[in-house]
């Protein structure tokens, strides 16, 4: 059986940093990130995050999946720049992330459009601080419709469209400044199944044309065995990585078949919500 690496902490732990790429070589580096949110006076404090190190190579889509509580948003929102680690720190092309930067699109499952902006507009606000002249800004929000399949809606507001076109429009927002990664965080949980496994789709074809780093957390099992070259499992109590799993499955995959059944069973396993 090929692609999973390690059945516990301590083969994944083998693996941190040493799988290619070296964090050096990587897009994104978490090296030894830990967060310890202070009590609250009546409470003691919590260890969210421990000793947390992967690095997701240029150009890899890497999904993170785990249990209820484990810390996925909070290390989500370090490797975003949007929170402190209390240890280690997050490399961006072997740079310190020390806040948010355009080099990063970030993607929530909340879609945070601007209702007050048309579709266009909102693809486009990212490069008003840009040094691209208004044609080129122009140029480059048409090719973002395109890429989403939203070009006729550029006129349209947010308050008219599914929640699907919503997502794809916060997609296209992020890339539109050429991030070198893409962060997202739940980003299909809120829209039904079916649009779900379309986006899914949708976005494969995107990074498959782009070329984009990807580092994408999902409570959905099956939607990471979709998506992903590798994926890191974590663990609770504290939040930590538990193994990595390889998917090496020809995309696009197929849900019916025996080795997308293993993946699914095997990640479901090592988070402990049974096969
Ligand atoms: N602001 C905070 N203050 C104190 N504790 C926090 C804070 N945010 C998160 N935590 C705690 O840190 C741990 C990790 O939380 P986090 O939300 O990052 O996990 P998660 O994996 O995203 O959870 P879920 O899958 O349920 O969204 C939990 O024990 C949580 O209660």
């Amino acid at each position: 059986m090929a692609g999973v690496n390690g059945d516990g902490a301590a083969d994944a732990a083998e693996r941190n940093g040493r799988d290619p790429p070296a964090p050096s070589e990587a897009s994104v580096a978490l090296d030894g990130v830990g967060k310890t949110y202070p009590g609250d006076g009546d409470g003691g404090s919590v260890r969210a995050l421990d000793d947390v190190s992967f690095s997701v190579a240029d150009g890899e889509f890497v999904c993170l999946v785990g249990p209820s509580g484990c810390g996925k948003t909070t290390l989500f929102r370090i490797a975003a720049g949007l929170a402190e680690a209390t240890d280690g720190r997050v490399l961006l092309d072997g740079a310190e992330v020390t806040g948010p930067t355009t080099d990063m699109g970030v993607v929530f499952q909340e879609y945070h459009l601007f209702p007050w902006l048309t579709v266009a507009e909102n693809v486009g606000f990212g490069l008003e601080r840009s040094d691209r002249s208004p044609a080129e800004r122009e140029a480059r929000v048409d090719e973002m419709l395109d890429l989403v399949g939203l070009t006729e809606f550029r006129d349209a507001y947010p308050k008219s469209l599914s929640g699907g076109m919503k997502q794809r429009v916060a997609i296209a927002r992020s890339l539109a400044v050429d991030p070198d990664l893409l962060l997202m965080d739940e980003p299909f949980g809120a829209v039904d199944a079916q649009t779900r496994e379309m986006l899914q789709r949708e976005l494969l074809d995107v990074w498959e044309s782009t070329g984009k780093t990807i580092l994408f957390v999902t409570h959905d099992v099956a939607e990471a065995v979709t998506l992903a070259d590798r994926i890191v499992v974590m663990a609770a109590d504290p939040g930590r990585v538990h193994a990595i799993v390889d998917v090496d499955i020809e995309r696009p995959r197929d849900r019916g078949d025996a080795a997308f059944a293993e993946r699914v069973g095997r990640v479901r396993e090592l988070i402990g919500a049974g096969p």
